[in-house]
């Protein structure tokens, strides 16, 4: 689950600890761990925490202890996310929620690259005289690569003319394009979903200077 060693804990000797219901997906409260909550934690199953108000280490509730499912740490070493169900009478049911689970609104949201590119597969796969993008693969690798960097122009062009709107429809431009890209090699986005999650947390500075290393 998580490597004690890579944990950086705060001045305080604590690291926060972001806790999810496992079946929902629901954030249920910010909790802080020290090394001891920590190391009970992975001993038991069970969430140990640290209060800071009492100064103490707390035990899981008898009756309804938090058993842990997962537990993450962020690629900084200084974060945890913890996904827990809820055992004992009160199963599944927890009397606090602090954030919904916006997943469902967030695959929503990220769908649309996935549609488009399926769309791109398919004019690819099944050309047409109507379709852009069997155009594009028509033409060939060149082209695809070509309106790739005049989009790229034209936003760098609108992120300077000051006009949001013109940056959100550059940008889309720039999307499409590339998705074409990605449909050449078939690449589907979550590919690239996939190296930004790895990447997630990880200062850029840090890893440029890793690579020189
Ligand atoms: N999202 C897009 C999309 N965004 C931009 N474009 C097209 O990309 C082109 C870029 O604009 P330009 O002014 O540079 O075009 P242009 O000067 O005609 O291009 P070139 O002559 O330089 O090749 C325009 O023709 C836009 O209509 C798009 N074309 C298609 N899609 C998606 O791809 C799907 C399939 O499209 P078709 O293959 O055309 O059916 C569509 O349903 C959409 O979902």
């Amino acid at each position: 689950m998580v490597d004690l060693g890579n944990i950086t804990y705060g001045v305080d000797g604590l690291i926060p600890a972001v806790v999810r219901c496992a079946p929902s997906g629901d954030v249920l409260m910010l909790s802080h761990l020290n090394a001891e909550a920590v190391e009970q934690t992975l001993a038991s199953g069970l969430l140990y925490r640290y209060s800071r108000s009492r100064k103490a280490l707390v035990a899981p509730d008898a009756d309804a202890p938090q058993r842990v499912t997962e537990m993450r740490l962020s690629c900084s070493g200084d974060c945890l996310l913890v996904a827990v169900e809820q055992g004992g009478a009160s199963r599944n049911c927890f009397k606090t929620v602090l954030f919904q689970q916006q997943d469902a609104v967030a695959e929503e949201q990220a769908d649309i690259l996935e549609q488009v590119y399926q769309v791109v597969l398919q004019r690819r796969d099944n050309p047409s005289q109507k379709s852009y993008v069997a155009s594009l693969f028509a033409k060939g690798l060149d082209k695809i690569l070509g309106k790739i960097g005049e989009e790229a122009t034209e936003t760098a062009v609108a992120g300077k003319g000051g006009q949001p709107d013109e940056v959100v429809y550059e940008v889309a431009d720039l999307f499409f394009h590339v998705l074409v890209l990605l449909g050449y090699y078939d690449l589907p986005p979550e590919r690239i979903y996939a190296e930004l999650r790895r990447r997630f947390g990880l200062s850029g500075i840090e890893e440029k200077a890793s690579r020189k290393a």
